[in-house]
């Protein structure tokens, strides 16, 4: 599907999708769990689709009415029959959290299963997961496409690189306390996208699991049970961070429903555009208001001809790319430089290279490393062009805000990938006076 935006500004007030990083927490943890959970306000996005799938076909009874998730927990844990049934078929969309949540839970549960996916997926590193099973001898096979696991999964150390992805840990946290011994799980590395560890140990909290931060990572005992639950999910600040970055570059849209004490780490947002807009400054140096502190403040220094620059370590939120980049690359005389964000070359697309092709084709200034992008900042742009969505929900979306702030149309092709994570996002688009066909 191509979209084409005639530009102009957006305003009116938007409450941006419910989680799709807390949903897929909540629904894994109540399908995990004993008794009958309830899951309100869950958008049927494909990821989140995926992860619904796939714990019905683990054992779990879901069922949707309106927008809230009814959960009969499968009741997993050491002496569950569920084992004994035939290995699962998961098919994990395009959704890199369902897939690599899953691997080890279908472990614990069932004694492996049968992982397939689309797009990029399956493309997507395990390499981490593979060194560990392997270690632990289960076997882990690509079949005509499939990745196949089967084995047992035992307690005890799990050692593992944190800088991959996070979603291996958080995979982990899930599978390791329905095992019938304690475990341990080492972080090798430094830990990127250490936010989302953090949402997880929170959901699971909720559910009654418990897991302890170690000198080393984190203490996972053995033999714990999920306890059926009651939730809302958040808003997600991943999303709403597009429409902040479209009011930073001039539109005027009031984003509501957001939680400021949410465990999501994306809604650091607030203070990255603070910086961005320069304000307010002490000292030469932001004050997050979220109280954050380094590496993630972001750095601000006065350049020669009157420029800024802002730099972002974004190792923390690799999410927040996309936005920020639409809105770096509107920053006026302003710089944006967001490094060590190798990692996301490793998502839907190698979102360092879209991002930079996608703004340079609407007439932005990028530069490109390994593991940065530097923006140049600009009134204004010059579209009259098509760009690519790589398939990549947030390339997408970054190009539509981008979009209003250009001279002439901007056509985005693959513009339906939107659905992966925000279905209804050109709706929302459209209702904030954003001119589409
Ligand atoms: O755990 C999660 O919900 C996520 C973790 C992050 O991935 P990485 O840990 O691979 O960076 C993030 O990019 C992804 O969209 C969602
Ligand atoms: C990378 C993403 O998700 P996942 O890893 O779950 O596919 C994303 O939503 O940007």
């Amino acid at each position: 599907m191509n979209v084409t935006i005639t530009p102009r500004r957006l305003a009116g007030s938007i409450t941006p999708p419910p989680s799709k990083s807390q949903a897929h927490r909540l629904i894994i943890a109540a399908a995990l769990g004993e008794g009958e959970s309830l899951l309100h306000n869950v958008a049927c996005s494909q990821d989140i689709a995926a992860t619904i799938r796939c714990m019905a076909e683990l054992g779990a009874g879901l069922e949707r009415q309106g927008d809230t998730l009814r959960i009969t927990g499968m009741r997993a844990g050491p002496r569950s029959p569920l084992r004994r049934l035939a290995a699962p078929r998961l098919d994990c969309g395009e959704s890199g959290s369902t897939l690599r949540f899953l691997m080890p839970v279908a472990l614990a549960v069932r004694g492996g299963g049968r992982f397939t996916g689309r797009g990029r997926l399956m493309e997507r590193p395990q390499e981490p997961y593979f060194e560990l099973f392997r270690e632990k001898g289960i076997s882990c096979e690509y079949q005509d496409g499939a990745l196949v696991l089967s084995g047992r999964l035992a307690p005890g150390v799990c050692r593992l690189r944190g800088d991959v992805s996070s979603q291996f840990i958080t995979g982990l946290l899930y599978a390791l306390p329905l095992l019938d011994g304690d475990s341990e799980i080492v972080i090798t590395t430094a830990l990127e996208s250490r936010d989302y560890v953090a949402l997880t140990v929170d959901v699971l909290k909720r559910f009654g699991i418990e897991a302890t931060p170690s000198a080393r990572g984190w203490r996972v005992p053995g033999g714990q049970a999920y306890r059926a639950c009651e939730r809302t999910v958040e808003a997600d600040w991943s999303q709403a961070a597009f429409w902040y970055a479209a009011s930073g570059i001039g539109s005027d849209v009031e984003v509501t429903g957001m939680d400021l004490d949410s465990a999501q780490g994306d809604k650091m947002v607030l203070d990255w555009g603070r910086m961005l807009r320069g304000e307010p400054l002490n000292g030469g140096e932001c004050v997050p208001i979220l109280g954050r502190t380094a590496p993630e403040t972001p750095v601000r220094t006065e350049q020669a001809g009157g420029r800024s620059r802002v730099e972002i370590d974004v190792s923390c939120a690799p999410d927040l790319v996309p936005p920020m980049a639409a809105w770096g690359a509107l920053a006026g005389n302003t710089d944006l430089c967001l490094k060590n964000a190798a990692r996301l070359r490793m998502k839907e697309s190698d979102r360092l290279s879209a991002v930079t092709e996608v703004l340079t084709a609407l007439g932005a200034r990028v530069t490109e490393t390994a593991d940065s992008l530097t923006i140049f900042g600009r009134e204004e742009l010059s579209g009259g062009v098509t760009v690519d969505s790589h398939n990549d929900h947030r390339i997408a979306m970054m190009a539509a805000i981008a979009a209003t702030r250009c001279r002439r149309s901007v056509t985005i092709a693959g513009a339906e990938c939107v659905a992966k994570s925000y279905p209804d996002f050109w709706k929302d688009y459209k209702s904030l006076g954003g001119d589409i066909t």
